[in-house]
């Protein structure tokens, strides 16, 4: 079943094009990754997509109301803003919001914690977000978007700012996420990361949709270097495909 639609979605910012005439389908179960260079328009897609900006076309939940989008999709924007001191238990039990009770009732309770388990936060549960460092509000975030037990997750650049070890637990836990059944669309700057973990890749550049499909096709040569201007080395590794900027 798909959990995102996008047709013929265009934005215009300050006068200018920024996307134009992008079709994407998210369906429940995969883990997608939007990957183009700066400026491309990733976080544009994801903030119309949402409804959070004008376009034009159509999209599946900016269609919803504010409420049923809420409990259909969690959104990780780019800015990491914290804006209260509030607890990080605190800040992840505000995914619950969308949902009956406002968080206060047992389901409430299982997801919060579920959220802080699989983000490995129990040593920060009691300490005020705002006084953690940059990857570790960054985790936060990311259980918060948990613990709202949308269908689908849309994330702009989850991995900046983590190290290598909690980017690799992070993509893992997204895996799992589409194993259980849901739906990520996920934007990344690492490609190594994005053909080793993604079902499947869109490659943004110039507003358009230049591929989209397995990522070892979408990330060939002609392709990168159009979009990129690089050139990718693909290396075998016992753990799976991955790629080099050379
Ligand atoms: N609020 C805004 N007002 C006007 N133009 C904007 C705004 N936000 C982004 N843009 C422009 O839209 C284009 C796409 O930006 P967007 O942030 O979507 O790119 P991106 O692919 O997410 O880039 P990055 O990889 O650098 O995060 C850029 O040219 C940017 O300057």
């Amino acid at each position: 079943m798909s959990l995102l639609e996008l047709r013929e979605l265009s934005v215009i910012r300050r006068n200018r094009q920024v996307l134009n005439d992008v079709s994407l389908t998210i369906s429940e179960g995969e883990l997608v990754g939007l990957i183009g260079p700066n400026g491309a328009g990733k976080s544009t897609l994801m903030e119309a997509a949402l409804g959070m900006i004008p376009f034009s076309g159509s999209s599946s939940l900016a269609a919803m109301g504010t409420e049923g989008r809420a409990r259909k999709a969690a959104y990780l924007p780019q800015s990491r803003e914290i804006a209260w001191p509030v607890s990080v238990e605190d800040l992840i039990s505000l995914g619950r919001l969308p949902w009956p009770g406002g968080g206060y009732r047992a389901e409430d309770r299982d997801a919060i914690e579920s959220a802080i388990t699989r983000m490995e936060l129990q040593p920060f549960r009691h300490r005020t977000a705002l006084r953690l460092s940059g990857g570790e509000q960054a985790r936060v975030l990311i259980a918060r978007a948990l613990a709202q037990q949308t269908p689908l997750i849309v994330a702009d650049e989850p991995v900046a700012g983590l190290d290598p070890a909690q980017q690799l637990a992070c993509l893992r836990l997204f895996r799992q996420l589409a194993q259980e059944g849901r739906g990520l669309l996920v934007s990344l700057h690492d490609l190594g990361l994005a053909v080793r973990f993604c079902d499947r890749l869109v490659l943004l550049a110039g507003g358009t949709v230049l591929a989209d499909g397995d990522p070892r096709h979408v990330l060939r040569d002609e392709m990168v270097q159009n979009a990129f201007g690089i050139t990718l080395r693909h290396v075998e590794t016992p753990d799976g495909p991955t790629v080099l900027p050379v």
